[in-house]
């Protein structure tokens, strides 16, 4: 039997000795490795907490000291520990294991949302909580990764913990270095030069076993020679430092694969009694030799792949949104020395590296800090250039107030681009894209377009850095970029319509993603004699002008997005009709206004009804109030 056999839970965890937890250690990351291989995942990210994750579990009292993970997609070994290994085959997939921590699952997750920086703040309120109610013998752990430290809000809250001298908590600042790539700025440095010094922790731990024994001169000498070194780099990098002069104590760094080494500073900073930071580095993609060599990201979130080879099993065939964008931005590069790109810590998935490759002068990545990047941005365009930047849909969640406030009450040119928006899927609620229709559709003078096909990505994202007054957004989903879908007629307005003849009882406002299936849906329709128009109005804030008035002479005006259905685009039809008199039915498709659950992009758009027979039917039942059989 093996030993993660044994492993039901953390008491479990308990009851082993040295050698079969080096084992256990060796097995779990057999399993990450077999299993992630199988579904896809953060493959490395967890197989760099396999020792921190078990010496956590082995310290702590887990739930009673709650375990908050920041981010969440290094949960994988916490869910292995915490009697959910037999449930990784369904990982990431509809009804299975969340990519993240799930309240539903265990009492052993605590928080959910996959968007980083907040763990800290979660761990401040919670000790605030356990203080005020005198549970003073709990204590609050939190693991944060360097990639998340370079948040605002870790800052904000520590600024707060370090107030609460008395409240018992533990930062465990997991530091392997990357946030997918290499992790940046000053907070980086700082905590990487003294990572880079192997060679001085080892002369200092030798020197503790060995002559820090010895009470003698020659002991001390050598000890204070040492300790010399690290005060010496004090002025360029100790960490401690940084979290002292906050008033917060500091352990580290220790080797967060060394589970003795690790267990024993836990037990330290537990017993401490108060807010103390303990600085682990690890190595993502530990003991996987193609995640360790994956200088991309080191396998951050891997697709189904071989695990012999570490090569994907069904590479994509088919062009992505992503991709599009990526070299259209750097053709618009090429020609115009003022556009300048942002990434928040995703160059890669957001297909900005080619750009900073052939511009490095001209792209910035501001570490998981959307919110600096969205108001720097209007820096640079108040200082004359055109910055781009690219984020996924979901985190503009973080940085709307910058948009609203920083960049739109200026009407600085600054241009959103906004991937994975709309349903992404896998990777659960807090990754779908799904408000920024809602979000972006109040705010004042701003300008979005939603491509339908790569074609359109080009042009609306070239008309998008030609706007010098407001800020622009241009939204597309995860995956594959689809067929062309030329138009058929364009509006003076730029209204382009996809399917009828112009003058059909139904007029369907199909947004982006969704003027495919909505076009197919319009083709079921007058097979049965039903006619429908399907436009796109390719920029859908603010409304065209050929929208309102396309639809006054309609049965039924039907608005279909990939968006929340509270504030999206059909909410703003509908506005803008009632305020022209323009009574006409209406009838709003979109996604509701839910947190949904993991499951393919696919599987849970077919759930909601916006696929082709999706759409007829709503339209159907609109109609005639039946649905086709
Ligand atoms: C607000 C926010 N922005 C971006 C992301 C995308 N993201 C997920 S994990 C990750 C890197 C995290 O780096 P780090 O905190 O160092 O954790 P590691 O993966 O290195 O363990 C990023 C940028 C996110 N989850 N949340
Ligand atoms: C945890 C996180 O935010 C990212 O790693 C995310 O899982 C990546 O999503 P994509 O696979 O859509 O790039
Ligand atoms: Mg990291």
């Amino acid at each position: 039997m093996s030993v993660l056999d044994q492993v039901n839970g953390p008491s479990d965890l308990r009851a082993l000795g040295s050698d079969e937890l080096v084992r256990l250690c060796g097995e779990i990351r057999e399993f990450l490795i077999r299993k992630v291989s199988a579904t896809g995942g953060h493959l490395g990210p967890n197989l760099g907490v396999v020792e921190l994750t078990v010496a956590l579990h082995r310290v702590f009292d887990s739930p009673r000291d709650p375990i908050v993970f920041d981010t969440g997609h290094q949960s994988y070994v916490h869910k292995i520990v915490t009697g959910r290994k037999d449930q990784f085959d369904g990982l990431r997939t509809r009804g299975g294991l969340s990519g993240y921590p799930c309240r539903a699952e265990s009492e052993h997750d605590i928080v959910e949302s996959s968007h980083a920086t907040s763990s800290l703040s979660y761990a401040d309120g919670l000790a605030k909580a356990y203080s005020l109610s005198g549970q003073d013998d709990r204590t609050v752990v939190a693991v944060i990764g360097d990639g998340a430290m370079t948040g605002g809000m870790a800052w904000e809250a520590l600024n707060n913990i370090a107030a609460g001298k008395d409240r018992p908590m533990v930062i465990v600042v997991n530091d392997n270095g990357r946030s997918y790539s290499p992790t940046i700025g000053g907070l980086a440095e700082r905590l990487g030069v003294l990572r880079l010094q192997p060679a001085y922790e080892k002369a200092m731990d030798h020197t503790k076993r060995t002559l820090g024994a010895r009470k003698d001169l020659i002991g001390k000498a050598v000890y204070s020679i040492l300790h010399g070194i690290k005060t010496g780099l004090k002025d360029v990098v100790s960490p401690q430092e940084l979290f002292a002069d906050l008033g917060l104590k500091y352990m580290g760094p220790v080797d967060g694969h060394n589970l003795a080494a690790t267990e024993s500073a836990l037990r330290l900073a537990k017993d401490f009694g108060g807010p103390v930071v303990v600085h682990v580095v690890t190595r993502k993609g530990m003991g996987y030799v193609h995640a360790e060599n994956n200088v991309a990201d080191q396998m951050h979130a891997t697709g189904v792949i071989d695990p012999d080879t570490g090569r994907p099993l069904s590479p994509s065939s088919s062009v992505d949104w992503t991709s599009v964008f990526s070299e259209e931005l750097c053709e618009i590069g090429a020609e115009r020395d003022d556009v300048v790109a942002i990434t928040a810590a995703m160059a890669g998935p957001t297909g900005l590296t080619a750009f900073g490759d052939r511009f490095p002068d001209r792209m910035f990545d501001v570490g998981i800090a959307e919110q600096h990047a969205i108001a720097s941005a209007a820096g640079l365009a108040l200082g004359g250039l055109h910055p781009v930047v690219a984020v996924y849909s979901t985190f503009l969640n973080r940085a709307f107030d910058q948009l609203l406030m920083d960049v739109a009450l200026l009407g600085q040119p600054v241009t959103l681009v906004l991937d994975r928006s709309g349903v992404t899927g896998p990777d659960g609620a807090s990754h779908n894209g799904m408000w920024d229709l809602s979000l972006t559709g109040i705010v004042p003078g701003v300008r979005v377009a939603a491509p339908r096909d790569a074609e359109t990505l080009r042009a609306e994202l070239r008309e998008a850095v030609e706007v010098t007054d407001g800020p622009t957004v241009v939204r597309f989903p995860k995956g594959s970029v689809g067929e062309p879908l030329p138009a058929l007629e364009t509006s003076s307005d730029g209204v382009d319509r996809v399917f009828g003849t112009g003058d059909a009882d139904i007029l369907v406002v199909a947004v982006g993603s969704m003027v495919a299936p909505s076009t197919a849906a319009a083709r079921e329709l007058r097979a049965e004699g039903v006619s429908v128009d399907v436009v796109d109005p390719r920029w859908v804030y603010p409304v065209p002008q050929s929208i309102i008035d396309s639809a006054r002479d309609r049965r039924l005006v039907v608005t279909v997005e990939d968006n929340g259905i509270h504030g999206g685009v059909g909410s703003a039809v509908s506005a803008v009709l009632e305020r022209a008199g323009v009574r006409v039915d209406r009838l709003s498709l979109g996604l509701p206004q839910e947190f949904l659950d993991h499951a393919s992009r696919g599987e849970i758009l077919s759930d909601i009804g916006l696929t082709a027979d999706g759409i007829a039917d709503g339209i159907r039942r609109r109609l005639y109030d039946r649905v086709e059989s």
